[in-house]
């Protein structure tokens, strides 16, 4: 294989064996333990679990944004097209950030500065990471938010961040997270503060933005309805650790750890409402809190609250390994599954 085609074979990102500590007043906290995960060109991956499993924690590791007081330290490796991100430096991390990577955050207030007109601060992202005039950087703003299906551009270009509904506002991040062609777009839960129909609308333009422009996309959310909706692979997290991961068919359809399972039984079904309220049934609840990451046993983190644990779980620390019959990278951090940790 000559040098050019090793280089297109290359996933767009990989994060191996990372586990991130940071310092805290009690003491210095695993935020995550051994995460494993790869990102080709142009996919679809969501990150899904519930509130504190590290979900953030991910996101700030992958952009490496922990701030110096708060990281103690990472271990592991990412890699963003080969490159190793623990060893270039804040400058070409600079780089990275917005032209290989964007974020979308939840709450698009945070990305938007309430005084200047959102126009202006999409074309300022450019002027500052792109080589383009700021003509030509206006035009593509108003061609951004045109694709971004915005009806009047023009207007919006000239709005305040006040000025528009929750909705336009994440429209206009997510255009801004487009300025200067990323290959990857870290949506960090990016309808969690939307209206239902709205939410809709957001996640289908995802879809869109990856199919018209190849952008591979990482959706963090605590939703499997999301995950479902627009993902083609998913990882599901619990207290730091990925407990589940493969195509989002393969886990929806046969979750193995019981945390996803009852992740997917949680999913409000409304089934019972055609049935005059005949199948109504109450709804699924994951007893119990996640533990405290101070104070870790030796055994499953998920051990309290699995409704199915066995004395084995509280003893041993399950590895990530594959669900049988193997196929399309579906595994599973769970001791029950497939016997013990061989
Ligand atoms: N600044 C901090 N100081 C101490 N602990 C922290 C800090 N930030 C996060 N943590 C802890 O790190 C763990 C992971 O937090 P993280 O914010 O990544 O979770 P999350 O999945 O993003 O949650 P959410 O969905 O609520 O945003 C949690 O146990 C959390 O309590």
């Amino acid at each position: 294989m000559n040098v050019q085609s090793a280089l297109n074979t290359e996933s767009l990102l990989k994060v191996e064996g990372l586990s991130t500590k940071i310092k805290t007043p009690e003491g210095v906290l695993t935020v995550l333990e051994d995460v494993n995960l790869t990102i080709e060109k142009g996919e679809i991956m969501a990150i899904v679990g519930e509130s504190g499993s590290g979900k953030s924690m991910m996101i700030n590791s992958i952009l490496q944004l922990l701030p110096k007081t708060l990281l103690e330290a990472y271990s592991g490796n990412i890699e963003v097209e080969g490159e190793n991100l623990f060893a270039i430096g804040e400058k070409k991390m600079q780089e990275i950030r917005g032209k290989k990577i964007s974020l979308v955050a939840q709450n698009a207030m945070t990305s938007l500065d309430p005084s200047y007109r959102v126009g202006k601060q999409i074309v300022e992202i450019m002027l500052e990471k792109t080589g383009l005039t700021k003509e030509q950087a206006k035009e593509k703003a108003l061609n951004l938010l045109e694709q971004m299906g915005i009806d009047d551009p023009k207007r919006i270009f000239q709005s305040y961040p006040h000025q528009l509904s929750g909705g336009l506002r994440q429209r206009v991040v997510i255009a801004m997270s487009l300025a200067c062609d990323p290959d990857l777009i870290i949506a960090d839960e990016p309808t969690s503060a939307l209206d239902p129909t709205v939410q809709l609308q957001v996640l289908d333009l995802f879809q869109t933005i990856n199919q018209q422009f190849g952008t591979a996309i990482l959706m963090i959310t605590h939703d499997f309805g999301v995950v479902a909706r627009i993902a083609e692979k998913v990882a599901v997290m619990y207290a730091g650790q990925i407990v589940e991961k493969g195509e989002t068919a393969d886990v929806i359809f046969n979750p193995t750890h019981p945390y996803t399972q009852s992740l997917i039984k949680c999913i409000p079904n409304l089934d019972w409402v055609f049935d005059k309220g005949a199948g109504k049934k109450p709804l699924w609840q994951i007893k119990g809190e996640p533990p405290n990451l101070m104070n870790l046993s030796q055994g499953c983190r998920f051990f309290n609250r699995c409704h199915v644990a066995k004395d084995i779980c509280q003893s041993t620390n399950p590895l990530l390994k594959t669900v049988k019959p193997y196929r399309n990278e579906h595994s599973v951090r769970c001791v029950l599954i497939g016997g013990g940790n061989e």
